[in-house]
């Protein structure tokens, strides 16, 4: 049985003469909080169609539990939930109306509009028209609309563009609070890594409809290593003193050699090093990118 909720397999899609999605193999696994990280245009609401079929892919490219979604498209968007875009509301009506409204769509009992309008903190605010509520209020509207038939997936675009920071919060929260007390797995898109980085738990990043990074967000903090930056006299000669010394040398500019920080003591061993070998020690400097740096780097070699 497969272990992920959703798996594409070298997925390609185009646009005309344009492709927007290029061999990409996501690897969602159950029980994540999956940040879907890009720029904007990268591929990411195509992408969340696809997976959708709201956009056909070819066969044997996208699995949703494990099962091709073309071959098993009902069942699968039975075990999937989603808010892609602006949430579909109806503004003249109320929350709950809204959610009646739902449930009776899809044969669900009622009494499950009062437990999701809870759930996604909008109890209060149940009989006020959809309309006058903010825009944090609508998408968590949308995502109580999303969550009625129970799924067990959720694909959420984008859902705290626009928000301000209390929103964002609030979204933050309810879709922690979604996976680790409901098991949900959700995959969420963002061109923000801030916005997703305390709440995902493996991320994927794509630019250009092509798959950059992914794994776990400890994977994605260990590129964030520490390094330490050496501008010397001599760059060639300080690489190879540093090579033969075990040092790991992680990039080369112009005037500096950048490797990675191991302590403080190795420091000063290599510096004492490189001064007894004759070389200038011009400037040596601790650096280390934070994710939002790591993010830009990543998207921009692309
Ligand atoms: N219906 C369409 N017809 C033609 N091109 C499209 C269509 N939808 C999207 N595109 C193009 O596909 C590319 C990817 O768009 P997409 O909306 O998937 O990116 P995104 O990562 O979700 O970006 P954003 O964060 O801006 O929503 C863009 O170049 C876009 O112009």
């Amino acid at each position: 049985m497969s272990n992920f909720a959703i798996e594409t397999v070298g997925l390609t899609y185009n646009f005309g003469s344009q492709t927007v999605v290029k061999d990409l193999s996501l690897q969602v696994p159950k029980g994540s909080i999956y940040g879907f990280l890009g720029p904007n245009g990268a591929g990411k609401t195509t992408t969340i169609k696809i997976l959708l079929n709201l956009l056909k892919s070819p066969a044997d490219q996208v699995f949703i539990f494990g099962k091709d979604i073309n071959s098993n498209r009902i069942a699968s968007l039975k075990r999937m939930g989603a808010l892609v875009e602006q949430p579909a509301i109806y503004g003249h009506l109320t929350g709950k109306e809204n959610l009646v409204n739902r449930c009776i769509l899809l044969g669900i009992r009622k009494s499950k509009c009062a437990e999701m309008l809870s759930l996604v903190g909008l109890t209060d605010a149940a009989d006020k028209k959809a309309g006058k509520y903010s825009l944090g209020m609508k998408q968590r509207l949308g995502i109580a609309l999303a969550l009625v038939s129970d799924p067990e997936l959720l694909l959420l675009d984008e859902p705290t563009n626009g928000l301000d920071p209390n929103g964002i919060i609030e979204i933050r929260n309810l879709m922690i609070e979604l996976a680790t007390k409901h098991q949900k797995t959700i995959l969420v898109s963002s061109h923000l890594l801030a916005e997703i980085e305390r709440t995902a738990t493996h991320v994927g990043i794509i630019n250009k409809g092509e798959l950059l990074f992914q794994g776990t967000i400890n994977d994605l903090h260990s590129l964030s290593k520490p390094t330490i930056k050496i501008e010397t006299n001599d760059l060639e000669k300080t690489s190879a003193i540093l090579i033969n010394a075990g040092a790991e040398i992680v990039q080369k500019e112009e005037h500096t050699i950048s490797i990675t920080f191991k302590n403080k003591e190795d420091m000063g061993y290599l510096n004492t090093l490189l001064v007894q070998n004759g070389i200038t020690v011009y400037a040596i400097s601790k650096e280390r990118k934070d994710l939002e740096n790591l993010f830009l780097d990543i998207t921009s070699k692309n």
